[in-house]
């Protein structure tokens, strides 16, 4: 049994399109697993089908052995696995408190606390009482991740959390994933920027067209042979 997320052969369609094609993969417990893969590769289907967002066939989608494939969203953020997704989507007429606190509504046992969290992003800390669209884009993602934590997540998904941002803002969020990974939870992660998404994982999984066409250890990756991976032999 595998001690966090377990993905094998999962299949996703949009009508006859076929969006992923037998896609497996694991994310234990500790380690970042980043997901490379140019536009359309079927990043975000694959995140949405593990958070239940999308219908998925195979279906064989575990936690801690455990099948949470079919379930619905919320079932599968109580369980643990939590998808913060691509556009924040905070709720724009709540506070800062108020969207954090949404994240604890599924929220199992754990250490994260309103506190534990400001703790990682002190830039909320003089923002609480403001609404979503009084904040920057970089403290928008913070109040998204926050809001993921909340919940106490076992497994923490992120499509894309630096589009749109400055770079100093996106190394400002990457330099948190310690803080957020010290408390045991696995990530996988969705990041367009190569070098980022290998600096900041331990394992790379390259998708083109719905398919794994390449994955190993990020600290000995071989650049050239993912950029061939991600664009397909032609390029
Ligand atoms: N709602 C949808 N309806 C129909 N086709 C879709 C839908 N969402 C995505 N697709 C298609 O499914 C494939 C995978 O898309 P997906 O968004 O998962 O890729 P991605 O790797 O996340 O790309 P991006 O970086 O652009 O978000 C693409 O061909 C896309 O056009």
């Amino acid at each position: 049994m595998i001690e966090g997320l377990s993905v094998t052969s999962l299949t996703a369609h949009y009508g006859a399109m076929r969006a992923l094609s037998g896609v497996s993969l694991t994310v234990h417990h500790g380690e970042v697993v980043s997901l490379i893969g140019a536009n359309g590769a079927g990043k975000s289907t694959l995140l949405r089908s593990i958070a239940g967002y999308q219908r998925a066939r195979g279906q064989d989608i575990r936690l801690n052995g455990e099948i949470v494939a079919g379930l619905a969203p919320h079932a599968i953020a109580r369980k643990g696995v939590v998808l913060v997704p691509e556009g924040r989507r905070l709720f724009p007429d709540l506070t800062v408190t108020e969207n954090l606190k949404i994240g604890a509504e599924t929220r199992r046992a754990g250490d994260w606390t309103l506190d534990r969290v400001l703790q990682v992003f002190p830039a909320l800390t003089e923002r609480l009482s403001h609404r979503p669209g009084q904040l920057s884009g970089g403290q928008q993602q913070m109040v998204a991740i926050g809001r993921a934590l909340m919940s106490n997540p076992q497994i923490l998904m992120l499509d894309e959390v630096s589009l749109g941002l400055a770079p100093k803002v996106i190394e400002e969020l990457y330099a948190a994933l310690p803080a957020i990974l010290s408390t045991g939870l696995g990530a996988l992660i969705v990041e367009q920027d190569i070098g980022r998404a290998l600096k900041a994982s331990d394992r790379f999984v390259t998708l083109r067209e719905g398919t794994v066409v390449l994955e190993g250890a990020s600290a000995t990756a071989d650049r050239h042979a993912i950029t061939t991976a991600y664009f397909g032999a032609a390029a």
